[in-house]
């Protein structure tokens, strides 16, 4: 605000101030102003002794005893307030998979015929072992402009840009009052799809839909029949409802098909503060058979955990799905928000 605004909404302030205007109680209060007692200094550090205490009263002091976890308590809401930005949506539109373009299902047929648990195991030891290699050396700002050069063939919903769908994604949450790590999650959730331009086979190891290898393909897929091509669909240690896995066993034992969801998730819990809800929401947010489709419980952990990692991510698919027919946001008017959003949690230059 310019500061004749200021003065403008305020009464005038007088600048002919005399200390001798104050009535006698006053002055008897207020350290005299001339000239400086030779004791002026410790009177100060009372003054600023005075001042540290209410403000600790008041818990605005740095040092004042806060409660715990209070970002956690303050964030709760976001779990069960649902989103309002879609409330006019026509949902049917989206995820329209029967009549998608020839592109979207090649993409399906490929990947279901590839992603096998041998090949999954090949890609955890290349790009989580703990050899694997630095693809890049870049800011989130830069792998986001970077992003923009990939056109993803699995998605039938969205002719706009991924740094486009990031921003609608965040945008949306920013418009329902969702926590800031939230908002910064919509922004960064598909960012793994860099591993297009890493070394990855093609699309299909990277983008679409997840579901769980090592164990029965299950029918809440799109296309479920083109895993027949898929040699572990035929294989006994993988083709049952448990194949390799233990019931109960916990979603983070079993294996999800190799894409952006899982790569991006290690980078984000190895490099930012994020909380978990966050953390689970990149990593299971394309893995629609199980938060849609309900599929792949007989894995929960009985703790619970799975459940909440569920409500998380479910919290967060109808910014990401629905935010697609938003208005294509404007980049440039945006970049101060998130920017400090990216300080805050994900700061400086990330090892892709
Ligand atoms: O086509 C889309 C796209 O690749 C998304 O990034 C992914 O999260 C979805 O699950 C998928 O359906
Ligand atoms: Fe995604």
């Amino acid at each position: 605000m310019a500061p004749t605004a200021l003065v403008d909404s305020y009464p005038p302030v007088s600048h002919d101030f005399n200390a001798g205007d104050l009535t006698p109680i006053q002055s008897k209060k207020l350290p005299s102003a001339a000239p400086l007692s030779p004791n002026a200094g410790a009177e100060m550090d009372a003054v600023s002794d005075a001042v540290d205490t209410i403000n600790a009263y008041l818990g605005e002091h740095p040092d004042a005893p806060r409660p715990k976890n209070v970002e956690e308590a303050e964030d709760d809401s976001w779990k069960t307030s649902g989103s309002k930005f879609d409330a006019e949506k026509d949902k049917d539109q989206f995820r329209n998979y029967e009549d998608a373009m020839d592109s979207v299902k090649n993409f399906y047929a490929e990947q279901h015929a590839r992603q096998t648990v041998e090949y999954n195991i090949a890609m955890r030891e290349k790009y989580l072992g703990k050899d694997r290699e630095v693809n890049a050396r870049m800011t989130i700002w830069e792998a986001i402009d970077k992003l923009d050069e990939l056109v993803d063939e699995s998605d039938p919903d969205t002719s706009l840009t991924q740094s486009q769908h990031l921003l609608q994604t965040a945008e949306a949450m920013r418009r329902d009052g969702k926590p800031d790590w939230m908002q910064l999650t919509g922004l960064l959730h598909d960012l793994g799809k860099l591993l297009v331009f890493f070394g990855a086979k093609g699309q299909w190891d990277v983008v679409g839909d997840t579901f769980v290898v090592g164990a029965a393909f299950a029918p809440e897929n799109v296309y479920p029949s083109t895993f027949e091509q898929n040699p572990d669909s035929v294989d006994p240690q993988y083709n049952t409802e448990l194949g390799m896995y233990e019931r109960g066993c916990g979603l983070e034992k079993v294996m999800l098909s190799w894409g952006h969801d899982e790569y991006m998730y290690h980078i984000l819990k190895s490099q930012s503060t994020i909380p978990k809800a966050g953390l689970d929401m990149v990593r299971y947010h394309s893995f629609y058979p199980w938060h849609r489709g309900g599929a792949y419980r007989q894995f929960h952990k009985a703790d619970g955990s799975d459940e909440d990692a569920l409500q998380a991510t479910l919290a967060f698919n109808a910014y990401d799905l629905y935010s697609k027919s938003d208005e294509p946001p404007q980049m440039e008017e945006l970049r101060d928000y998130y920017s400090a959003l990216i300080d805050k949690y994900v700061p400086g230059v990330i090892e892709w």
